[in-house]
């Protein structure tokens, strides 16, 4: 390692010289971009704003250019260089040396966005430019006229340091070269609680990726730590960067398998000067409602399986509980009766051409039919139309439309599997006896504890495609409802009260409630509709059910995707109907594929032991290589159940010693209330998390408790152990408990 690279006063001269050197050009570079936030105030004053909205922006944006880079100008210069000083390393941070046959020398800095001094000459190239991916491409195999590749590390405007890559066997006599690389400065060092950028070292194989063509599907495999979500994150930039117009208009979806995922993921997108993307974990995708709550193996199962849409169609036709089963009035002087069966034929009929919510009004025509057919024989002097306009006018007539053919929630069907009689008849000849009540039982759960679980919103979702979007109500009676439901506001847990004269139906919410009832927390806001969007990537895709598939599916059917997975980290069981419902979503999009072979996660040490674990059960698990030797092993202890909260104390703390960031104490179920304790020995710093919950993510140090009752538990089995056994950078323990 290099001494620079510590703080006091062991810099070497030469390396401290270098240090100054690349000072003295981010300096230039600050300076630059304060004139161009000055520059931006001063455009936008003299009113050159107006163009953004009409048709002469694109001249405008020329206009500009004159002044400064027109990145810089997306930046909004000031703003944003503030926001990237304070949250995020450089904004400069990396600089290329290049010898080209003819031209000669030149020097290319590259930076998270692009700027140009007053003569218009570069001073940073955005990372995405092509002028920049020599950066990335460049290999001392193929050196593409760079002699040395150099990163900068910052903190804010002060270079701290730099490392250098040499792409020729020799350098220059007046090149100096400093450091290791900066690729292994980056992999040793502390992780902290949230994903970084790797812009500075993306290596060649990953930056292919991220600047492969954005047109239809590109599938991203690789195994744990070959920094699949990274580079795919990275492509959601350069997306972003290459078709500003197209992806921040139509949008760019991400979709991972946790909300501890999407935090843990929230910042990369930022810090490189992204906020426009969507991020959604798969309990959060459909707008109105979320589902956080995990369910038992054998419920998740049968609520991921493409078999519960058969239950969910029959679930979705039927009447919903307290609806009257017959229409008795009299129109016109004359007795309309429909009975039961009738009314069926009729709502069977109706669901043929319409979704439920959307049905009103071919509800209504059809019931006056039939009442026509009935009193037709009866009546001499009216014709059918005078007839129709009374039956549809009938204030008995209305009421019963009201309450037989109510808007339906897709939320309330869910809730209508926890009765046993109502699931009994929807799975019959579909599912066993066992799996319908796991269905049943989930339900269930759900209504005891207000909560959905993540399964549930796919269903949420599929119910709500084929009800339609509850209509908002016509003004008038609006007004009724928000009184009805002002009077009573203590009784909702109402806190704030905002009238807005708009609130329809449940939802729309113009008060924040925090109602006690758990049913009316599952019912709260309301599903609005799918949105579309112009990209989509999913990580950690191997996990998704087909049910899932099917509702990511609904958000980019016009879209190109990024796709990204590992087989082998599976939790979802059947793969060949997760990967038709993936097949599915996908369509005739043509397909790109990338594999990713190294490891930049685990040291080599931990990881051998993670590949052993999944070979024996999964032999044709794809597996990296780690590119990193620590020298220490994982140490695997064996405890008994009754000393287990002391020995995870005991790990975590030893741990705590020799590591700088987070240690994870990885726990099936089973041990996680012996264990909550144990965070409280460093908090911020130690966290007890489940082994599904820590995928996508990674720490310094890992204590995984029990791994066969984590393999035991989980729907994955031994992948879900593979998962949790490769989310250590450094060190780990592995607790086992004998059965
Ligand atoms: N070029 C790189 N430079 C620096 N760090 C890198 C590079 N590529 C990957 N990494 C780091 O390797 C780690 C693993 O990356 P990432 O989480 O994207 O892997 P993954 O393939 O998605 O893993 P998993 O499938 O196990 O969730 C991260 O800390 C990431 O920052």
């Amino acid at each position: 390692m290099t001494a620079h690279r510590t703080a006091g006063p062991v810099v070497p001269p030469e390396v401290a010289a270098e240090v100054a050197l690349e000072q003295a050009h981010v300096d230039k570079v600050y300076s630059e971009l304060a004139k161009a936030g000055r520059r931006v105030e001063l455009v936008e004053a003299e009113g050159l704003a107006r163009g953004r909205t009409d048709r002469t922006g694109v001249a405008r944006d020329e206009e500009i250019t004159g002044l400064f880079e027109r990145d810089a100008l997306m930046f909004s210069a000031g703003k944003r260089r503030a926001s990237l000083e304070q949250q995020y390393e450089g904004l400069v941070f990396g600089r290329l040396d290049l010898d080209h046959d003819k031209r000669g020398r030149e020097v290319r800095y590259i930076g998270r966005i692009g700027v140009r001094d007053d003569d218009y000459e570069p001073l940073v190239i955005d990372w995405r430019a092509p002028a920049a991916s020599a950066f990335y491409q460049a290999t001392p195999v193929e050196p593409m006229d760079v002699l040395r590749r150099r990163v900068l590390r910052c903190r804010d405007a002060v270079v701290l340091g730099v490392e250098d890559d040499l792409m020729v066997a020799e350098a220059p006599d007046d090149m100096v070269v400093v450091g290791d690389g900066a690729l292994m400065a980056a992999l040793t060092r502390t992780r902290g609680a949230q994903m970084r950028d790797i812009v500075a070292t993306i290596q060649r194989h990953q930056d292919e990726a991220i600047r492969a063509s954005s047109r239809g599907v590109t599938e991203i495999t690789g195994g744990p730590g070959t920094g699949k979500t990274v580079v795919a994150l990275h492509r959601a930039a350069y997306l972003l960067y290459s078709d500003r117009r197209r992806y921040e208009s139509g949008g760019i979806l991400v979709v991972g398998p946790s909300s501890a995922y999407t935090a843990y993921i929230e910042r990369v997108l930022p810090s490189l000067g992204e906020d426009t993307v969507t991020l959604r974990s798969l309990g959060d995708v459909v707008d109105g409602t979320t589902g956080a709550r995990l369910d038992e193996p054998e419920a998740a199962r049968v609520k991921g399986s493409l078999t519960i849409r058969r239950v969910l169609s029959r679930a979705a036709r039927d009447l919903p509980p307290e609806a009257p089963q017959q229409l008795r009035t009299m129109v016109a002087g004359h007795p309309v009766r429909l009975d039961r069966q009738l009314l069926q034929q009729i709502r069977r009929r109706v669901l043929r051409h319409h979704q439920h919510n959307l049905a009103h009004d071919a509800v209504v025509e059809a019931l006056g039919e039939a009442a026509w057919v009935q009193v037709r024989p009866h009546v001499a002097s009216m014709e059918k139309p005078e007839f129709l306009d009374r039956f549809e006018d009938h204030l008995e007539v209305e009421a019963f439309v009201q309450d037989w053919w109510r808007p339906i929630d897709p939320r309330e069907v869910l809730l209508w599997l926890a009765e046993p009689a109502r699931v009994r008849r929807y799975t019959q000849d579909l599912l066993s006896d066992a799996d319908a009540d796991a269905l049943q039982q989930s339900m269930a759960e759900a209504l005891r504890t207000g909560e959905w679980s993540a399964a549930d919103i796919a269903l949420v979702d599929d119910v709500s495609a084929r009800l339609g979007l509850v209509q908002d109500k016509p003004r008038e009676e609006r007004g009724f409802y928000q009184i009805e439901e002002l009077d009573n506001l203590s009784d909702y847990g109402v806190t704030e009260v905002e009238v807005a004269g708009s609130r329809s139906q449940a939802a729309d919410v113009t008060y924040e409630r925090n109602p006690a009832d758990a049913r009316e927390r599952l019912l709260l806001a309301r599903i609005s509709k799918a949105e579309e969007y112009a990209h989509v990537l999913v990580d950690e895709a191997q996990d998704l059910s087909p049910m899932q598939w099917r509702m990511v599916g609904r958000r980019g059917r016009y879209a190109s995707w990024t796709v990204v997975g590992d087989a082998a980290q599976s939790s979802w069981p059947v793969e060949a109907e997760a990967l038709e419902a993936r097949n599915e979503a996908f369509g005739s999009k043509q397909r790109q594929r990338f594999h990713m072979s190294t490891n930049y996660r685990n040291a080599r040490e931990i990881f051998d032991y993670a590949a052993e674990v999944i070979r024996r059960e999964v032999p044709d698990a794809d597996i990296p290589d780690a590119v990193r030797e620590t020298g220490v092993h994982p140490v695997v202890t064996s405890v008994a159940p009754d000393s287990i909260a002391d020995a995870a104390q005991e790990a975590t703390k030893l741990l705590l010693d020799e590591v700088q960031g987070a240690v994870a104490v990885v726990a099936p179920a089973r041990w996680r209330d012996r264990l909550g304790h144990v965070a409280d020995l460093a908090p911020g710093r130690v966290m007890v998390i489940d082994p599904m919950s820590t995928k996508g993510l990674e720490y310094d140090a890992t204590v995984v408790v029990d791994p066969t009752e984590i393999t035991r538990e989980s729907p994955g089995g031994i992948r879900v152990l593979y998962v949790a056994l490769t989310r250590a950078a450094h060190r780990m323990t592995v607790l086992e408990v004998p059965s």
